[in-house]
């Protein structure tokens, strides 16, 4: 699967979100390395404090389904321009993905950046950062 028809992906899992509070939708999909899409919107709560990411909702989804080698991902939103990955969302894509891993980041008019893991969030704590 390419880039384009991963962001597609993306695009369509908008419509899983469960955006009441913001009405800011966000989609997301993860290619595994077998070639399955995982995909997520980011869903709400009342708490506000408790909204989920899509990001985190879709690699939360395959690593519990048991996929943990990821290939790709992709998020899309109504920003201005691609969207931005909030820091937690950063943090878990650096424990849960290759730090060379492509993630593609869309709007509603097309623009696309691509980048990776690392470049989203230089010098994460990690595993390593617990050993005294
Ligand atoms: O990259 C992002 C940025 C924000 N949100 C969600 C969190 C909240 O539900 C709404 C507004 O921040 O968008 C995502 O899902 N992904
Ligand atoms: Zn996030």
């Amino acid at each position: 699967m390419d880039q384009q028809a991963l962001l597609a992906q993306a695009l369509e899992a908008r419509k899983r979100a469960y955006v009441p509070y913001s009405r800011f939708a966000v989609g997301a999909a993860l290619l595994t390395e077998d070639g399955k899409v995982y995909l997520g919107g980011n869903i709400e709560n009342a708490a506000y404090s408790l909204c989920n990411c899509a990001e985190r909702t879709t690699i939360f989804k395959a690593y519990s389904e048991g996929d943990r080698r990821y290939a790709a991902l992709a998020v899309a939103a109504d920003t201005p321009g691609p969207v931005s990955p909030c820091g937690a969302c950063r943090q878990v894509m650096a424990e849960l993905c290759p730090p060379d891993m492509p993630v593609y980041l869309t709007n509603l008019k097309g623009d696309v950046l691509e980048t990776t893991v690392s470049a989203l969030l230089p010098g994460a704590f990690t595993e390593e950062d617990l050993r005294g």
